[in-house]
Order: structure tokens, then C-alpha cells, then sequence
């Protein structure tokens, strides 16, 4: 059973995202898609320079994330990794909500992992991947080198809460909620939430709260709390300004910048002083870069730096 679910997660064939008008409502800015990235639940644009965008597009099932999501949101990212050409990522979603979670009508397949005559072990052997290829999908995130700016509207449900926090910037609009809801269906969120949201908020307290309780959080309350670090009056200003701060990051040198991300990681996630052990260790390479003279010689002639691809 196990490797049947495992081999459902990755062996779904990709066709080309066209967002239809009648499914993407108003929420869709228009994108036009991206030769070599053909995904069947995302739509990827590429809205400015080294700036691409991934939308979530299963609008008609409000974004849910059935296997083909939870696999292509992993390619997708490790693919804008190593694409040269990408220096950083918006994360939107089209139709009337950023996700409503894990997709409801495959959780019997999750239930399905635990049937079978083996005993307690033997099933646990098996479901531990799968549990891991789930996480993987999104800590994809974390290990893309460029920044991701996560957009959400409306309502950011479940793994949608464990996919934003795997993310380096979050900003939403004035309508959107979020919602640690995986208690609601009798889970402990094992994908992100519960790792990375205390890092995030800083708040014990909160991130039990929400987490026990499944309680909505709005919009303003995610902003005190550092969930988010901007609110949007809507959808069109939410996508524009992710693109603006996007643009602007890629404006920057790529190897200054990819480093800062590989170093806040790893800062969260190691005492001060390994966090500087390893920026030295970093920088004793990066600091012999082109882009630092680059940089250096823009700044000081008050001209914008053109940096090498990376
Ligand atoms: C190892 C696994 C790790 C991952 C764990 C992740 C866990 C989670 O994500 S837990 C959270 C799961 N999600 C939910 O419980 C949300 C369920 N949906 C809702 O509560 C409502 O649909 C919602 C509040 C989002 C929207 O309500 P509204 O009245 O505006 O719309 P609906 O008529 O209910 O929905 C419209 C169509 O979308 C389909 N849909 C909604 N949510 C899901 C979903 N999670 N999975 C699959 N499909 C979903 C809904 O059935 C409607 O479809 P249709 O009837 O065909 O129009």
C-alpha cells in the first residue's frame, strides 16, 4: 500500500496549466506562461525580470492539494532553483481562495496506508516516507536558494498554513484568514506548521491556541502577530506589491542575496555562534565574487549594477 501511494505521489504525468476565465474568477492576474514549466495544479509566469510567479491553480476545488500539488510544488521549486534565470519567487493563488488545505477526497488514501494484515511495525515502516515525501514538498521552499514571497487572499487553510511558513516573506490581503485546522480532521500537522510557525510568531502561546483550537486568525491579527509582515486592500495590490519587493530583491546581487537566505536559515535553526561560523565559512567564497566589486563600484557611482546569472 505504501508504494502504491508513494508511486500515485510521483509518477503523475504534468500537462500545461492554462488557466480558463471562467475558473479563475477575478482573483487571476494574467499570466503568461512559462516554456519548460508545465504543471497541471500550478500556473507559472514570469511577471518581471529573474522574478517568476507560482500560482496555485485548482480554482474550482478552491486550491486544494491533491498529489499531483503535493508533488509539482516540490519539482516547481527545486526546477526556479536551479533555473539561473530566477532570482526570486511569488507564491499567489488563483480563484477566490489561496487553499482550503490537503484535498479531502484523497484522505481516504492516507487512511488507506494503515489498512492491511501488517502488524503495527511494518506499517509504520512504510507510512514514514510517505509522511516525509509530504514534508519535502514543502520544505522545497526553504531549500530554494531565492527568496519566496508567499501572497495570500482569502483563506489559507491547513497545509496552506504549513506551505506559507515554509516561505521568507508573507504578505496578504485585507480578507485573508488562516487556520491551523489539521485537529479538525484528526491530525497533528506534521507538514511545517508546528516546526516552523513558534519561529516564525515568536509566541508559544498563540501558535498552541491556534493549533488546539483551529481557530481563524484574520488578516490583522496575522499581521501583529508577524505572520505576515504587509496587508493589501485586494487581491490586484497583494499580487502587485509581492512582484514589487520580488523585483526589487532580484535586483540585487544574487550571490549577496542567496546567501543572506542560507544563512537566516540556518541562523534560525543554530546558536549565534555556529550562525557565524558559517557566514564565515560562506563568505570566506562568496566575498571573492564579481558582484561584491560590482556592487561596491555601482554604489559609488550611483549607477544601477548589472550582476552575472547565478
Ligand atoms: C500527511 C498529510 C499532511 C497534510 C495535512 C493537511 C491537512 C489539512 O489541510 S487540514 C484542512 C483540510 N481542509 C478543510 O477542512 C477545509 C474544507 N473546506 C471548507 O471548510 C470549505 O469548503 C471552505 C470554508 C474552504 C469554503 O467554503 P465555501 O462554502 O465557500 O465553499 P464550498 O462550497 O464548501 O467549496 C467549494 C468547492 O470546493 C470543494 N472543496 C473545498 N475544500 C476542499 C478540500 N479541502 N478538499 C477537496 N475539495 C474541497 C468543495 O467540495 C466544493 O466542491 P463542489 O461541491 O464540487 O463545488
Amino acid at each position: 500500500m505504501a508504494s502504491r501511494v508513494l508511486s500515485a505521489l510521483s509518477g503523475l504525468r504534468s500537462v500545461r496549466a492554462v488557466p480558463s476565465l471562467a475558473a479563475t474568477m477575478s482573483t487571476t492576474t494574467t499570466q503568461e506562461l512559462i516554456p519548460g514549466y508545465s504543471y497541471d495544479t500550478l500556473a507559472i509566469s514570469q511577471p518581471s525580470q529573474h522574478v517568476f510567479q507560482v500560482n496555485i491553480n485548482r480554482p474550482k476545488n478552491l486550491n486544494a492539494m491533491n498529489k499531483a500539488f503535493w508533488r509539482e510544488i516540490r519539482e516547481v521549486f527545486e526546477q526556479l532553483g536551479a533555473d539561473s534565470e530566477c532570482r526570486a519567487v511569488v507564491l499567489a493563488a488563483n480563484g477566490r481562495m489561496f487553499t482550503a488545505g490537503i484535498d479531502l477526497s484523497e484522505m481516504a488514501d492516507i487512511g488507506g496506508m494503515v489498512m492491511g494484515d501488517d502488524d503495527v511495525a511494518r506499517k509504520a515502516r512504510g507510512v514514514m516516507p510517505i509522511i516525509a515525501a509530504y514534508q519535502a514538498s514543502f520544505t522545497a521552499l526553504e531549500k530554494c536558494p531565492k527568496p519566496v514571497v508567499a501572497a495570500v487572499h482569502s483563506a489559507c487553510i491547513g497545509g496552506g498554513v504549513d506551505l506559507i511558513c515554509a516561505a521568507d516573506i508573507r504578505y496578504c490581503s485585507d480578507d485573508a484568514w488562516f487556520q491551523v485546522k489539521e485537529v479538525d480532521v484528526g491530525l497533528a500537522a506534521d507538514v511545517g506548521t508546528l516546526q516552523r510557525l513558534p519561529k516564525i510568531v515568536g509566541n508559544e502561546s498563540l501558535v498552541r491556541e491556534l493549533a488546539f483550537s483551529a481557530r481563524k486568525m484574520y488578516s490583522a491579527e496575522a499581521l501583529k502577530c508577524g505572520l505576515v509582515s504587509r496587508i493589501f486592500p485586494n487581491y490586484e495590490s497583494l499580487v502587485s506589491g509581492a512582484v514589487e519587493i520580488a523585483t526589487t530583491i532580484a535586483s540585487k546581487s544574487p550571490v549577496a542575496v542567496q546567501t543572506s537566505k542560507a544563512a537566516l536559515i540556518h541562523a534560525r535553526d543554530h546558536s549565534v555562534q555556529e550562525g557565524l561560523d558559517y557566514i564565515a565559512t560562506l563568505n570566506m567564497m562568496m566575498l571573492q565574487s564579481e558582484d561584491l566589486r560590482l556592487a561596491a563600484m555601482a554604489a559609488m557611482s550611483k549607477e544601477k549594477p548589472t550582476f552575472s546569472k547565478l
